[in-house]
């Protein structure tokens, strides 16, 4: 049986994350069944779905071989990166991502059974959910204090155990915790959404689709212009950028990781010369995955451009070939 780690406890948008990519990364697994009440969700193929209290527990228990895969959310369009993820994978090495998925986020505000709302007076929930419901409370619970969980549906069983009023919550939490609910559909920004990556072991790689992302973390000297130097790397062969992430390395005060994610597959020689490039420039560069882009291809993307295409690289290779051999082509 293989065990799929999600960011837990039950009800948390990861496991809807879960159960996308879970489908999509084992075919022939059958994800969808939300109405099972029991803490091991069982899928076909052999497939477990099942729920960790942080991600840092569950990457611990991939890189000790007792669970196979990982979903954990990544970047939200309103809070940004989830730093508890860069930092559970900044520990976890060597893990890499192999697929992904991006939710629309709106979220479910669920309550004591009974408790009438102006008595509410603390609202627990995961500190990427406050920031996207703040002027949402403010409105309509404005005697509320926050209180910090570790997941939304954590959240949701901090309310049932009595330790906090309401929770702001996925939706699907209404459907797993027997609470009052309050208001549907809550969001300060509308078009919020959530990336969420699948990640385990190194292994095969998902193949190149054209439209993928590489993810990497990088260690850079303290001096002039490193920075600039890594970016260049990347512009001149035609990398795009999608994000930069720097997180501290914990060592000292100024010293940072920074935590890239680029378009395209390390299958691409401009990808795979652009890494190389870093590694010799870099105090150190850790591959976290190349996988398909959620949000698939888009034919307005333009294809790499001549001097950076696949085929470039190898005339240009066969020539320096050619030289060495000296016989010029
Ligand atoms: O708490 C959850 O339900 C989660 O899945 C975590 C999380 C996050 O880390 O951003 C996921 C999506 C929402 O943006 C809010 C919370």
């Amino acid at each position: 049986m293989r065990r799929i780690l999600y960011l837990g406890p039950e009800g948390t948008f990861t496991e809807q994350a879960a159960r996308v990519l879970v489908t999509r990364a084992y075919p022939g697994s059958a994800a969808s069944d939300s109405s099972s009440d029991s803490e091991a969700q069982r899928t076909a193929a052999d497939v477990v779905l099942e729920p960790a209290v942080t991600v840092q527990i569950a990457m611990r228990e991939v890189a000790s071989g007792h669970a196979e895969a990982v979903v954990a959310p990544v970047e939200n369009s309103v809070e940004g990166s989830v730093p508890a993820t860069l930092d559970a994978l900044d520990a976890a090495d060597p893990m890499v991502a192999v697929a992904e998925t991006v939710l629309p986020v709106r979220f479910t505000v669920l309550a004591t059974p009974g408790l009438p709302i102006d008595d509410i007076r603390t609202v627990a929930t995961h500190p990427h959910a406050a920031a996207q419901v703040r002027q949402w409370l403010a409105g309509h619970l404005p005697a509320a204090s926050i209180v910090s969980s570790t997941s939304t549906a954590a959240a949701a069983l901090e309310v049932l155990e009595g330790r906090a009023d309401a929770a702001v919550t996925a939706p699907l939490a209404a459907q797993r915790y027997p609470l009052d609910v309050v208001a549907t559909d809550v969001a300060d920004v509308r078009d919020a959404v959530t990336s969420f990556r699948l990640m385990r072991l190194p292994g095969r790689m998902p193949a190149p689709t054209g439209a993928d992302r590489t993810a990497i973390v990088v260690t850079v000297d303290d001096r002039v212009g490193t920075l600039a130097d890594l970016l260049t790397e990347l512009a001149v062969r035609g990398v795009n950028l999608t994000r930069i992430e720097s997180r501290p390395t914990r060592d000292r005060l100024g010293s940072y990781r920074f935590f890239l994610d680029l378009d395209g597959h390390l299958a691409e020689r401009r990808v795979a010369d652009a890494l190389a490039a870093l590694r010799r420039r870099c105090q150190a560069v850790r591959f976290l995955g190349s996988f398909p882009r959620a949000d698939g291809h888009d034919p307005a993307d333009p294809a790499p451009p001549e001097p950076v295409s696949d085929a470039a690289f190898a005339e240009a290779e066969s020539w320096v070939q050619s030289l060495l051999e000296g016989s010029p082509s």
